[in-house]
């Protein structure tokens, strides 16, 4: 039986409009259509911004994660892919497959996926049951990354899961190394698009390691994808406090008329890791804490806390402002910036390794484990307020966080009681709106208050939404939004071209300089603070690190 649709395609084209794909039987992936009402097990509410919900009753989904005996997949995509399928967001006739090298069956990809599944605190007692379903509709393909005939089989089982349906639509998730990343692209697109409804393509970072490699392999995919089927994907665009900072600033009228260098003094973006690369030493040494953290994720929360307001929620609009703002941005300077990397350390008869004795990195590696760096934009709102952005591995903690120091309070008529002259510094008293992305996920003002009682003492205190107790809601993983957001074709939180070509403008010359010249990284102790050589950049700017305030930890 054909598989065939001629209606209109949204996000992606697929291959062949107009011809009819004759689509072979197979036993993969058929699932009962009989009495399928709803093209959802239950009703869902639309989740995508400025986009109607996808008429799914009529066509088949079906995802395919490239790289799936790897360690993204089994640790982050599968988990996510069952919790969407958990919650209902999942369409009803979909279908997953897995595509690597490693030779497993079906029963044996089921068994590794299974491992990392976990059901929901709301689990309503059918968990067992609801995983089950899902491993079913689980399918493994093994076949070489290269290989038309490979990929070929993988369409055959892909049309058999399609079969029944006007339309297929397909996400391809590649989960593997860079280096293949074209090769991917160029023969999936080629061997498994659908020809029924629309194939989209999310394409894991790194996207290259400067502007140059960047632009290569834009070039490379645009023979294959168009613009509309690349999902670059930042994982951290879709943590929830991340995605709550445009409702943060534009829907409240309280926030927005602060948002400028009148009353903003500087802003922190902080990303701390409390171990080290661990198992990754191979892929991390080719990158360095400045590609893998703060190039991508760090620019891309900066990009959204300080663009202007866009004309619509819209993905072409956001994106239009972020990319207007990271042009707005000087090149990133060596001399605003500090690298650091962990050395081991031994505490309570543990060893901690260092950096150079993971056997995966290279011995007298330069690489940076830790950076920080002060970044300014040139625009009329933030001229001036300096921008810094510190991530590191191995470090006291884990935690991610926005914070945002504002200027003091002109003239106060509280600076006796505020404690100054008994050592409090004027700092710790202006205020302080933190926006803590991970873990404890929350959002505080730090504010002055009259202390409860007779005689008057000015304390600073939070006005706290800690998101534990305010919601008894489980919070999704990036990787369930960010996946459900492409099924549903909104870009919204996906990286588009220029935003990628605007960001490594701003990093690839300090990062060549940085090579070239050798610098050394400054040793930091594991599961220490990191380099002091960040205190002198911050002070350099008249900063102080909010993360480092001991009322904060
Ligand atoms: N792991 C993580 O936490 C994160 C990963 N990423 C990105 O996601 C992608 C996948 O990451 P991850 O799962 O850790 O990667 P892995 O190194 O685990 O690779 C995934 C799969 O690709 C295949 N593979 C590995 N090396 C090669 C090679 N040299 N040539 C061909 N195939 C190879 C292997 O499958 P097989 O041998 O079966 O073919 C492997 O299982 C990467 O781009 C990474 O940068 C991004 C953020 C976090
Ligand atoms: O992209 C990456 O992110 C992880 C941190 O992600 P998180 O969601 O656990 O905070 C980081 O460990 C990794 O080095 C980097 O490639």
């Amino acid at each position: 039986m054909p598989c065939h649709w001629r209606g209109p395609i949204r996000g992606g084209q697929p291959q062949a409009l107009l011809g009819f794909r004759l689509c072979n039987t197979g036993a993969a992936g058929e699932h009962k259509v009989a009495g399928d009402e709803s093209p959802f097990t239950q009703p869902v509410v639309p989740l995508a911004y400025d986009l109607p919900l996808e008429d799914w009753s009529q066509s088949a989904l079906s995802i395919c994660v490239v790289g799936a005996s790897g360690d993204l997949a089994k640790k982050k995509i599968f988990p996510a892919l069952f919790a969407l399928y958990y919650d209902n967001h999942l369409p009803k006739h979909f279908t997953i497959f897995g595509y690597a090298r490693t030779k497993l069956d079906d029963a044996k990809f089921r068994e590794m996926i299974a491992g990392n599944l976990s059901c929901r605190l709301s689990d309503a007692g059918d968990c067992g049951a609801k995983m089950e379903e899902f491993l079913s509709r689980c399918h493994y393909q093994a076949g070489q990354y290269d290989s038309l005939e490979d990929y070929g089989a993988l369409d055959k089982r892909m049309c058999a899961a399609e079969k029944r349906f006007k339309r297929g639509d397909r996400v391809f998730y590649l989960s593997i190394p860079p280096n293949i990343f074209t090769t991917v692209a160029a023969s999936a697109s080629s061997a498994a698009s659908s020809k029924s409804g629309w194939t989209r393509m999310i394409v894991e970072k790194p996207f290259g390691r400067d502007l140059e490699s960047s632009r290569q392999l834009a070039t490379e995919l645009y023979k294959h994808l168009t613009e509309e089927q690349i999902y670059r994907i930042d994982h951290y665009l879709g943590k929830e406090l991340i995605e709550n900072l445009t409702v943060l600033r534009f829907a409240n009228l309280v926030f927005e008329p602060l948002w400028s260098r009148q009353y903003i003094r500087n802003v922190q973006v902080i990303f701390s890791e409390n171990f080290g690369t661990e198992g990754r030493g191979g892929y991390f040494d080719q990158y360095g804490i400045v590609r893998d953290v703060i190039q991508n994720h760090l620019l891309q929360i900066l990009a959204l806390f300080a663009m202007e307001q866009p004309a619509s929620m819209g993905a072409e609009d956001i994106r239009d402002e972020k990319v207007k703002v990271l042009r707005s941005m000087q090149t990133v300077r060596l001399e605003d910036m500090v690298l650091g990397q962990y050395r081991g350390r031994r505490v309570k008869g543990m060893s901690q390794p260092g950096y150079l004795e993971d056997p995966t990195v290279p011995p007298n590696s330069l690489t940076p484990t830790f950076a920080a760096c002060a970044v300014f934009l040139n625009n009329a709102r933030w001229d001036g307020v300096p921008f810094l952005l510190k991530a590191g591995k191995a470090l006291e903690g884990r935690m991610a966080e926005i914070r945002v120091q504002f200027r003091h309070v002109p003239g106060s008529l509280y600076r006796d009681k505020l404690g100054f002259s008994a050592g409090m510094s004027s700092e710790s008293a202006t205020n302080e709106l933190v926006i803590r992305i991970q873990p404890n996920e929350s959002i505080y003002l730090k504010i002055n208050n009259k202390v409860p009682g007779l005689g008057l003492r000015v304390e600073n205190t939070r006005l706290d939404l800690t998101y534990g107790s305010r919601y008894q809601t489980h919070l999704p993983d990036a990787y369930e939004r960010l996946i459900l957001d492409c099924v549903n074709g909104d870009r919204r939180l996906f990286i588009r071209n220029d935003e990628l070509e605007v960001a490594w403008e701003k990093f690839t010359p300090v990062l060549q300089e940085i090579e070239e010249r050798r610098v050394q990284p400054e040793q930091y102790p594991y599961g220490s603070r990191g380099p002091v050589g960040a205190h002198y950049l911050a002070a350099k700017y008249g900063v102080r690190w909010g993360d480092h305030n001991s009322d904060d930890l």
